[in-house]
């Protein structure tokens, strides 16, 4: 049983192993992170009050190219759920071929119950911890859960006054006004609705009229839901923490992501009447139970367990966030002929834009959104075919075991060509 992120994600290498042409050595040596950094951070509260909080930077490997990984922060962040992460972006880093390693940041609290000025502060407090082990050629952090642009240029100002110059390439993710690139805000989200399509042409199905469920609303979910939408797809059901919406004849997705930016909250749009939905209220469970055309998770580990994996009526699971699907859900799902398209493919449209922002940086130059998209595009593109590629020519089990052997090899080849021991 694997039922926590670490045990998922070194399940999921374990399972990919015997198909892989890697060295046994290395293979060992892929399994551990080469570090984590434990800080604490004591934040002054706005009445005076000091509370201390637990973060993490893990760095799972470094074989193709500095760190890169985003920061969450939420309540239940652990060391293991951060290397699992940190882990999970080797892999897509080396699926998508760009010339990064894996790392993930994370701390344990809830921002919502923070004010502005307490998560600066938290946040800067983070990146004072942190300092010694990131930068632009080491370590390159960005957004995840619950961090965003804002997070992103207070850990930039941060870093940079340490520097006592300006360094806008040690995070990306950053707002357009400090160094941030066109179409990073919609990367993630952009590169789900791509990912989608091109499996829905796999599966020889249309993805005109389909309908999809997607769960969690935030950055990556509404992006998913709103692009989908503009593809044709019937977003029938949305989700966040506090509830889930279906209506089986379609949601209207912008009005929800504007509810939200109203009422930080989806609890209440059902009530609302904006002349076109006739939405119910759900739970996240039933959410993940509907009779749709695809499931798209986009919220948070775990959230496909065997028990749901049994009650699943989706066609079709593509992975919006990082392991969603435990490894023995995924069994099951493999068993049931449902195909799951995998995280580390599905939603590297992220790490991609990031990438590509570390390199206007460093170029001091600026591309326009059209030529952004297109790259994000092609990398996708090719990730997907070369995963289709490993998955008929090696005869994986499913398109994740497909995925680990392209990443896998590349990184395992990496270590190979540098060498085990200093
Ligand atoms: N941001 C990025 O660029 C990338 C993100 N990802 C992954 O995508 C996923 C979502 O990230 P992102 O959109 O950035 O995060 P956000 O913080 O923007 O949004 C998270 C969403 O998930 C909801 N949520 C949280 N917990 C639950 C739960 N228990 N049940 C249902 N919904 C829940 C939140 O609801 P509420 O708002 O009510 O709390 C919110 O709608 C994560 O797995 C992340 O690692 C992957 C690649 C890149
Ligand atoms: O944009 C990045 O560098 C990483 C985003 C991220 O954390 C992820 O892909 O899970």
């Amino acid at each position: 049983m694997a039922e926590d992120a670490l045990g998922n994600m070194l399940a999921q290498m374990d399972n990919a192993e015997p198909y892989a042409d890697i060295d046994a050595d290395v293979f060992e040596r892929l399994k551990h992170p080469e570090r984590t950094l434990k800080v604490t951070l004591p934040i002054e509260r706005d009445d005076g009050s000091v509370d201390v909080y637990e973060g993490y930077r893990c760095q799972f490997d470094s074989a193709r190219g500095p760190f890169k990984g985003g920061v969450r922060y939420h309540p239940s962040v652990t060391q293991d759920e951060v290397t699992a992460l940190a882990g999970w972006m080797t892999w897509k880093t080396a699926l998508v071929d760009l010339p990064y390693g894996g790392a993930k940041g994370g701390v344990v609290v809830d921002p919502n119950d923070m004010s502005d000025r307490e998560v600066e502060s938290l946040t800067r407090r983070y990146t004072e911890g942190i300092r010694r082990m990131i930068g632009p050629d080491m370590d390159v952090p960005a957004p995840d859960i619950n961090t965003g642009g804002q997070e992103m240029a207070w850990m930039m100002d941060t870093y940079s006054m340490y520097g006592g110059y300006v360094i806008p390439d040690v995070v990306t993710g950053k707002p357009i006004e400090v160094g941030g690139t066109a179409g990073r805000v919609e990367a993630t989200g952009r590169g789900v609705a791509v990912t989608t399509r091109r499996a829905f042409d796999f599966f020889d199905r249309r993805l005109e009229d389909a309908t999809i469920a997607v769960q969690g609303f935030g950055n990556v979910g509404s992006v998913t839901g709103r692009l989908l939408s503009s593809m044709g797809a019937n977003i029938v059901a949305v989700s966040d923490v506090s509830g889930a919406l279906h209506d089986p004849d379609g949601l209207d997705v912008m009005a929800i992501e504007q509810y939200i930016s109203e009422n930080g909250v989806m609890a209440g749009y059902e009530d609302t009447d904006n002349g076109y939905d006739d939405a119910d209220q759900i739970t996240n469970g039933d959410l993940l139970r509907l009779d749709v055309d695809a499931l798209i998770p986009a919220a948070i580990e775990n959230v496909i367990t065997p028990d749901v994996a049994e009650d699943i009526r989706a066609d079709a699971v593509i992975e919006a966030a990082n392991g969603p699907t435990t490894f023995d859900a995924d069994m099951i799902l493999r068993e049931r002929d449902i195909p799951v398209v995998p995280d580390i493919l599905a939603n590297a449209g992220g790490v991609i834009v990031s990438y590509l922002e570390w390199v206007q940086n460093s170029q001091q130059y600026s591309w326009d959104l059209e030529q952004v998209n297109d790259d994000l595009e092609t990398r996708l593109a090719r990730a997907f075919d070369e995963t289709l590629d490993a998955y008929t020519a090696r005869d994986a089990p499913d398109l994740r075991t497909a995925a680990y052997i392209v990443a896998l090899e590349r990184v395992g080849s990496a270590h190979e060509m540098r060498g085990l021991f200093p």
